[in-house]
């Protein structure tokens, strides 16, 4: 039985995050923070009849309550964009709010598996990785960024295009979590579904710009939150299964010192030098244990990878100059 914290738990993404954790039956403490609205989200998730006992955390007196004992901490707090931003442009809001929970991790829960949402995630997993290590507490096996939304999108837009094709069956995307960072690895379901150059090429676009649909569609209310929830929920449960022992893979945007030899294979591909990547991972109960290889990539996806690493470089040398000053 694990303890969960939700950080930014009455927003639009830890609303519905709060509400799918609270179905694990494998979840016994939920714990729930926000700045405003908590105890009225938490009071009303809390009649649900599930294992988890609810508590509502609101406001920074009440942080480390609700961190002590946390076993799995979920970050979707901070500002979501507006059309015509960026997630970079969240960087001057974010990265602050991302910086002080960590800390309150670092206080309260420092071996707790630590996983961020709040964008842009390519900048604000390193501004956490060097709040963790400035108090030693840093343990990079145990520090994920969530770009899970990214494969949920790649397995249902190639449904969208072949209907035959199983939407459960998961595609690797590698990389970053935005725009041009996000490498889909079609070639993984080529046998399977067989696409033209060009199709690839519009596909590729779709995931990689998939979560500006969402921006433009709600048109200034924010962007993805329940496809979110969903992938939030996905990524956490994975996290439940390896400590309790079950191997498990996801892909997710990591430290890639973990394992400096699984990673020789992307990093060969790569223009510049990147200390974070989204990459195909083997976890168990202490975290990150291995990077997975892809094998036969393809011209197109190796040029991906090229472009999405300058980007990467420059977005991780904006975390880690924030959070050292
Ligand atoms: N990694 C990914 O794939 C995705 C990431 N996101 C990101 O997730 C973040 C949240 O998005 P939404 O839930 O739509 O935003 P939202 O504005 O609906 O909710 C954010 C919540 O964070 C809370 N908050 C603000 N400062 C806080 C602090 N210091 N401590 C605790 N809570 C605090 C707010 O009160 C609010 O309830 C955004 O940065 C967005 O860009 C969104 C979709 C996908
Ligand atoms: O697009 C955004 O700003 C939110 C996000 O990260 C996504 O939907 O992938």
């Amino acid at each position: 039985m694990v303890n969960v914290a939700v950080l930014g738990a009455a927003g639009g993404i830890g609303q519905p995050l709060s509400l799918l954790v609270k179905l694990s039956k494998d979840v016994s403490s939920l714990r729930l923070y926000d700045i405003v609205r908590c105890p009225g989200v938490a009071a009303d998730i809390s009649h649900i009849n599930t294992n988890s006992q609810v508590q509502a955390f609101e406001g920074n007196a009440q942080l480390k309550d609700c961190l002590t004992g946390a076993d799995i901490v979920v970050i979707p707090a901070g500002v979501p964009r507006k059309p015509g931003m960026t997630r970079d442009d969240l960087f001057g809001v974010n990265a602050g709010i991302v910086r002080d929970l960590v800390q309150a991790i670092a206080e309260n829960c420092p071996k707790a598996f630590v996983c961020i949402i709040s964008n842009p995630v390519n900048s604000t997993v390193p501004i956490a990785a060097e709040v963790l290590k400035k108090n030693g507490v840093y343990d990079p096996r145990r520090l994920f960024g969530v770009s899970t939304l990214d494969l949920v999108r790649a397995s249902r837009f190639v449904r969208d295009l072949r209907p035959s094709f199983d939407a459960g069956t998961e595609i690797p995307v590698i990389g970053g979590h935005s725009g041009n960072t996000i490498v889909p690895i079609i070639s993984s379901v080529q046998n399977a579904v067989h696409f033209s150059e060009e199709e690839i090429k519009t596909l590729t676009h779709r995931i990689q710009f998939g979560g500006d649909e969402v921006v433009q569609a709600k048109n200034g209310e924010g962007s993805a939150t329940l496809s979110m929830a969903y992938a939030g929920y996905t990524f956490v449960n994975s996290i439940i299964r390896a400590m309790n022992g079950t191997p498990t893979t996801v892909c997710s945007y990591i430290d890639v010192s973990v394992d400096q030899s699984g990673f020789e294979h992307y990093k060969n591909l790569c223009a510049d030098q990147v200390e974070y990547f989204s990459v195909p991972v083997s976890i168990g109960p202490n975290g990150v244990e291995k990077i997975l290889p892809l094998e036969n990539l393809t011209e197109f996806e190796k040029d991906l990878i090229k472009t999405a690493s300058s980007a990467i470089a420059q977005n991780i040398a904006s975390g880690v100059n924030f959070a050292r000053k």
